[in-house]
């Protein structure tokens, strides 16, 4: 790497709070006492999220479940909610089983988010959804989700974790105000081996830790690997967030898409 691309690395590594150490036994600590205290300081009623057999939602519901136990340890109340989400029926409906399995979620909630996905599709396709329908369709069908976690939140006065962490900040690569809308992201400063390591550590099944991330969003090419998309593979973003060296290519590629999405991970611009 070159030494701009190096000075860059750190500013994003500062950026996205992405620790040099990692102790897989105080991070899970520590994000379940965030988790915990952000009830204790709100007084919500829990978490809700969806659950989509991938390895995020697995760990990140698994963190929001320790954290109302740990509520109700102290003699609180606090529930946690998980939510299937499908767009009809699912192809890895399996992995979505085996990722409940491991969380054990106070509540399992189904919704097919598949009518109000077509029905938002029918009523703006007549503004034209150009030759890219199926990846607008895509972004609709994260919203859908996004709209049904934040009506179970509010009749419950809960709140809505999100799953974004530094690999996926770092690029971008979440739909806003899809699943990048939440209260709060306790995976944060995490790259993905190290959200799989807490999995691991946490008792997932190595199904589920291993399994290949996707956003799964095309209907008609469903569980493209996300390093079909990105143009770096996770292990590429992971060495860079822990300040490794990776081939001026995949730097290039990393540091021109944060820059790029930089208004994803920001507040909307106000008028000053
Ligand atoms: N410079 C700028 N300043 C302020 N706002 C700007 C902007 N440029 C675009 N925008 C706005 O942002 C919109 C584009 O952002 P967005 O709607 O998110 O759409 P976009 O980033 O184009 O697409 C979402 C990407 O995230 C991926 N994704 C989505 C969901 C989950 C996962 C996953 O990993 O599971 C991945 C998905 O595969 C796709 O590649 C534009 O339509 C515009 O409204
Ligand atoms: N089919 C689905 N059902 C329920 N929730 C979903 C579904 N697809 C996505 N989500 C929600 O959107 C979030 C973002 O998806 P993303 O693919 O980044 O995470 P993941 O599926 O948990 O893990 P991975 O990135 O390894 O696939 C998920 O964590 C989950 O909360
Ligand atoms: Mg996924």
């Amino acid at each position: 790497m070159n030494p701009e691309s190096r000075y860059l690395q750190e500013l994003i590594i500062a950026e996205l709070s992405v620790p040099t150490a990692f102790d897989v036994d105080s991070e899970i600590e520590q994000r379940v006492e965030f988790l915990a205290d952000r009830l204790r300081k709100t007084g919500a009623a829990g978490y809700v999220l969806a659950i989509s057999g991938g390895v995020d939602s697995a760990v990140g519901g698994r963190l929001g479940q320790l954290a109302v136990e740990r509520i109700r340890s102290e003699g609180g109340q606090a529930t946690f909610v998980a939510m299937r989400l499908p767009y009809g029926v699912q192809a890895d409906e399996a992995d979505a089983q085996r990722a409940l399995q491991f969380i054990k979620p106070d509540e399992t909630l189904d919704v097919n988010i598949k009518p109000a996905t077509d029905a938002m599709v029918e009523s703006v396709r007549h503004a034209g959804l150009g030759d890219r329908e199926d990846f607008h369709v895509g972004n609709i069908k994260a919203r859908q989700r996004m709209v049904a976690q934040y009506v179970v939140a509010g009749a419950r006065g809960a709140l809505v974790i999100g799953t974004d962490h530094a690999a996926e900040a770092v690029m971008g690569f979440f739909t806003k105000y899809g699943d990048g809308a939440c209260d709060l992201t306790p995976l944060s400063g995490l790259n993905k081996r190290r959200v799989r390591a807490v999995g691991e550590r946490l008792g997932a099944d190595p199904e589920t830790t291993g399994k290949v991330p996707t956003a799964d969003l095309e209907t008609n090419n469903p569980g493209v690997p996300d390093e079909a998309v990105l143009g770096v593979t996770y292990d590429e973003i992971d060495d860079f967030l822990e300040g490794l060296d990776v081939d001026e290519k995949a730097a290039s590629t990393i540091i021109a898409t944060h820059h790029r999405t930089a208004h994803k991970r920001a507040v909307p611009l106000a008028f000053s």
